[in-house]
């Protein structure tokens, strides 16, 4: 035991030195780690509060001086993700500041064997995180409507701000939608993030991870990025209100099967939230709802304002789904439903 902890801080020995000379405190703790990067809880000396305004600001605001320290081993990474998916996904983070629900990139700086993203701060976890737990706590499927709803604006918010700033992010899934202390959305991880101009261009890079990624790029054809990205947002929606994934096959082919048999709905959800997935889960990119339609949509209204009936295939199906989650609760068993999915790319 006393040796692997040795371990550990010989590891982080260097990423201390060198966050230490750029002015932040490295902590032990890590709050995350990705494919090819690990993330640390970090701290702003008061020289670097006082040197960076964009950081100052935004940690005044919040009261506290915590950041995530994102480490990528540039030994370790394949080469072309530090030639080409972190200068994009630092770019990326820099156009689409700021907006409160993407996550803010404070500073970045590079050493010969690690590259450093200086990160606001996400402590309360992932989306697939919070769906499991509510699931978990209301012994039912997904989170309610209501609590969808109101996270499920904020990322499309978040979408439409990238969108308008010429950035796609393609890996839209609920790992990469954190939330804050305050349960604010924070979209991050743009490692796959591209520039789309003009606004219409086709991209071939086939990337992403299988379960939230649209049709077209399953069949490895030119696609245009927004329309990907509004797949992706009907996957996540799906997620929320059900505790599932819509379409779950390891292979491309398969997955394309199965969506083109359609979508189930095997849980209680309002009438107008199917729809609305519906809308986003088009085979056909261009027939999918646009973002501004989106936000617009009757379920995105205030609950208030409409009246929700709470429908599925079948009465009877509904009923025979109900007693099955209650029997299932009343067992213990309420389930993790979501689980990680890995990002896979090609550059064919
Ligand atoms: N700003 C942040 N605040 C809190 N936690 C974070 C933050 N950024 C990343 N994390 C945590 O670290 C994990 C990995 O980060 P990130 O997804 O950016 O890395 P990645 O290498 O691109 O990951 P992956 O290979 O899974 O796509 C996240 O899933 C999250 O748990």
């Amino acid at each position: 035991m006393r040796s692997s902890i040795r371990e550990v801080d010989q590891g982080l020995m260097d990423p201390v030195k060198e966050c230490r000379r750029n002015d932040y405190l490295l902590s032990s703790k890590k709050i995350g780690s990705g494919a090819f990067s690990k993330v640390y809880l970090g701290y702003a000396t008061h020289e670097k509060l006082l040197q960076n305004y964009k950081l100052a600001s935004d940690l005044r605001s919040k009261g506290h001086a915590m950041v995530a320290v994102k480490i990528i081993s540039i030994a370790e990474a394949p080469p072309e993700y530090s030639r080409k998916f972190l200068p994009r996904e630092i770019y990326s983070l820099n156009v689409t500041y700021k907006h409160v629900n993407v996550i803010q990139l404070y500073e970045s700086f590079q050493t010969e064997s690690r590259a450093y993203l200086v990160l606001e701060l996400a402590s309360r976890g992932d989306l697939l995180e919070y769906i499991n737990v509510m699931s978990d706590r209301r012994e039912s499927y997904g989170l309610e409507e209501g609590d969808a709803r109101r996270l499920f604006r904020q990322i499309v918010s978040a979408v439409a701000h990238c969108h308008s700033h010429g950035i796609v992010h393609r890996d839209l899934k609920c790992e990469n939608i954190l939330l804050d202390e305050q349960g604010f959305v924070k979209l991050t991880d743009f490692g796959f993030a591209s520039q789309c101009t003009p606004r219409h261009a086709m991209l071939k890079t086939f990337c992403g991870s299988a379960a939230y990624t649209a049709p077209e790029i399953l069949m490895r054809k030119k696609y245009n990025g927004e329309q990907a990205d509004l797949w992706s947002l009907g996957v996540i929606l799906y997620a929320m209100v059900t505790g599932k994934l819509p379409f779950k096959e390891r292979q491309p082919c398969k997955m394309l099967r199965m969506i083109k048999r359609g979508l189930t709905f095997r849980c209680a959800v309002s009438q107008e939230c199917q729809e609305l997935i519906q809308c986003l889960l088009q085979w056909k990119p261009s027939a999918r709802l646009d973002l501004q339609h989106v936000a617009s949509h009757c379920w995105m209204l205030p609950s208030s304002t409409i009246t929700f009936q709470k429908t599925l295939n079948s009465a009877g199906n509904q009923s025979e789904q109900r007693k099955a989650q209650e029997r299932e609760a009343k067992r213990g068993r309420a389930r993790i439903l979501l689980v990680k999915h890995s990002k896979r790319w090609d550059s064919s």
